[in-house]
């Protein structure tokens, strides 16, 4: 896999939500956008400049930002993709290769990622636990949704691998999907791009970044956001989407805190969805 990693720097254990709560009395209890959030982390932003499938700088820096905010108390879920890896479709009829099988490959291109990812957070003390859509109990969890829940509501945090489980989804669909199923209250989907333009940024460079947009303009614009299932998912639950550059440090933080970052979709920047205060 290319050069050896940096040394990865270990720090002391993250204190437990238990700890942190005796910590903070009421007056000072703090207040952000969301309460439990649902990180969709893609397989090509895993890769960072590409030299290899998955660049240990990335996932160490995607941590450490998870480790700042789970210690404010937020729940972070994150739903990992596998394109860095492996992409059902453009390997679909090749070599005889069908769809249904080149996507289960995908799929567990989302698992080797999910296990990376898990064991980087808890090499700086976050106490991780990776579930599949379908069963491999020798390396993760089966997908259990009170379990999920129960481990988010323990201050863990949760990595959902191998998408939906099924062939002819996309992890943006298994993103809002586990979104709805835990109520999460948002979708924060982590790109290499600031966020959804007017054009393709890298063609035109005249291409704007939209603030804001509403689900029917990118359904009805077909705005490269998500796939249409998904995106029609996170509107019919009510779910915003908050679409950031997760290679800017600090951005992760700032989406999963509410802070105005990227482009946000389905809900305006002061709805309630906004507003409302952390528990
Ligand atoms: N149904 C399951 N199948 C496979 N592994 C599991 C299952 N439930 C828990 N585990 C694993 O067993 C270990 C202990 O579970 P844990 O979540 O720490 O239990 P608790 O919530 O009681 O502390 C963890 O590594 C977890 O991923
Ligand atoms: O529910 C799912 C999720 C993913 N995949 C397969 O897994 C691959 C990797 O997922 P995705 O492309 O969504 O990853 P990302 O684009 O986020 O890197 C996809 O191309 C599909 O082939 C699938 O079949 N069903």
């Amino acid at each position: 896999m290319g050069s050896s990693p940096d040394p990865i720097e270990f720090r002391k254990p993250i204190p437990s939500r238990a700890h942190l709560e005796l910590s903070m009395n009421e007056n000072n209890k703090a207040s952000y956008k969301w309460r439990r959030v649902l990180l969709k982390v893609s397989g090509e932003a895993l890769a960072g400049d590409n030299s290899q499938n998955i660049d240990p700088k990335i996932t160490m820096a995607i941590a450490r930002e998870v480790a700042a905010v789970t210690r404010l108390g937020i729940e972070v879920a994150l739903v990992v993709g596998g394109g860095n890896i492996f992409r059902g479709s453009s390997w679909a009829g090749s070599s005889g290769l069908d769809r249904s099988s080149a996507d289960y490959i995908g799929m567990l291109a989302t698992v080797m990622n999910a296990i990376f990812l898990q064991a980087t957070m808890e090499s700086i003390g976050i106490p991780t636990r990776v579930q599949t859509a379908f069963r491999m109990s020798e390396v993760a969890e089966p997908y259990i949704r009170r379990r999920a829940v129960r481990h988010l509501e323990k201050g863990r945090v949760v990595i959902f691998a191998a998408g939906t489980g099924n062939p002819f989804f996309t992890t943006d669909t298994a993103a809002a999907l586990r979104c709805a199923e835990i109520n999460a209250e948002v979708v924060l989907k982590a790109t290499n791009v600031d966020g959804v333009y007017d054009d393709d940024p890298k063609r035109n460079p005249q291409a704007r970044l939209h603030d804001t947009l509403t689900y029917q303009d990118v359904t009805s614009r077909d705005l490269s956001v998500m796939d249409m299932t998904a995106i029609t998912l996170c509107q019919e639950n009510n779910i915003p989407v908050v679409v950031f550059n997760l290679n800017k440090p600090g951005n992760i933080e700032k989406a999963i805190k509410g802070e105005r970052v990227g482009t946000l979709i389905g809900a305006s920047r002061n709805s309630t969805v906004y507003e409302h205060e952390n528990i």
